[in-house]
């Protein structure tokens, strides 16, 4: 079976930024993200809407999403935002996502952390009941632990990894079921976003202050992992060339990672670099990599896989004479 799920997502629209389509996932998170958001529940409805947005629109001309503290934020949000944010701390809040809904703005909704599948899903048709099918899925992780060290306050979104642990078949089982976008809340922790992006994720939802670091870091899950397995269906030469930096970034990360274990074969070898070479292996690895790879075939691949080894070897008989200096 293949690792690549193809994206055919009904895709929701955040201002320019597509969740669900057939291009790359989306970071929705603090700087370096391609969205922001802001909780309002995180000062607990003390800053209005409009300040709040007012503040993120200063430094990023994107998307914004915005989690409403009550519904005297609505109409603000409504006035100024991309999208709204359904978190998990009330996400059966069914007055406020009612509201929430009317706007017409697209839903980003967070599951509870004591949410079932069912119970989540659930508020997506609530929404669309209220004439509002822009709805993106957000897996956010189940409460399994006791809340050690639990900061942000007792409204702010479970902070992952602390006590919440995200359920990454179950966003999948969301996205198959639903036909809906479906992303995967990661707080400040990047460490599950390269899970998260071959699990089928459209998005990776940071927290809204998260470390460029930590927005970096889920970035490159979605152009590394991403270029593995998502098959994007690019309709542009904009959009296929992006596609393209993608996979060439992939592979990027494995050229340099297969020059290094060559590199060791090298010095393991009785004799390495050129003199060494070993032109029937070379004939059986490319003849491995066309069952993968048919359409170029063996006779599209060996130039190609000839260039890769000879750079190999070339760095390793660098790497030897360096170290005789
Ligand atoms: C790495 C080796 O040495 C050489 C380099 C190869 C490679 O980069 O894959 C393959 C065969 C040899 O010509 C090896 O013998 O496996």
């Amino acid at each position: 079976m293949s690792l690549t799920a193809r994206a055919e997502r009904g895709a929701v629209h955040l201002g320019t930024l597509a969740v669900g389509a057939t291009g790359p996932a989306v970071v929705i998170g603090g700087a370096g993200a391609d969205a922001r958001w802001v909780s309002l529940r995180d000062h607990h409805g003390r800053v209005p809407a409009a300040e709040a947005l007012a503040g993120v629109r200063a430094q990023w001309a994107g998307p914004v999403l915005v989690e409403p503290f009550s519904s005297a934020d609505l109409a603000e949000i409504a006035a100024g935002a991309d999208g709204v944010v359904v978190g998990a701390d009330w996400m059966q809040d069914f007055r406020l996502v009612r509201a929430v809904a009317g706007l017409g703005l697209p839903v980003l909704v967070q599951r509870g952390p004591a949410a079932t599948l069912e119970e989540w899903l659930a508020i997506g048709d609530y929404c669309v009941a209220e004439g509002n099918d822009q709805v993106v899925l957000c897996e956010s992780g189940s409460r399994v632990r006791a809340a050690a060290g639990r900061t942000g306050g007792a409204a702010a979104p479970p902070a992952r990894p602390a006590d919440t642990v995200l359920d990454l078949a179950l966003m999948r089982e969301a996205r198959e079921r639903s036909g809906r976008p479906v992303m995967a809340w990661l707080g400040d922790d990047p460490a599950l976003a390269a899970a998260a992006v071959a699990a089928g994720a459209d998005g990776l939802l940071l927290a809204p202050d998260a470390a460029p670091e930590t927005a970096a870091a889920a970035q490159e899950a979605v152009t590394v992992i991403g270029a593995v397995t998502r098959r994007e269906e690019p309709d542009s030469v904009l959009a296929a060339r992006g596609a393209v930096d993608r996979v060439d970034a992939a592979l990027a990360v494995l050229l340099e990672r297969r020059a290094e274990l060559a590199g060791t074969i090298q010095r393991l070898k009785p004799v390495g670099g050129f003199a060494g070479r070993d032109m029937d292996r070379e004939r059986r690895l490319v003849a491995a990599m066309a069952r993968r790879a048919p359409a170029l075939g063996e006779a599209g691949l060996a130039p190609v896989m000839n260039a890769v080894i000879e750079a190999g070897l070339r760095l390793a008989e660098e790497r030897r004479a360096a170290r005789r200096d």
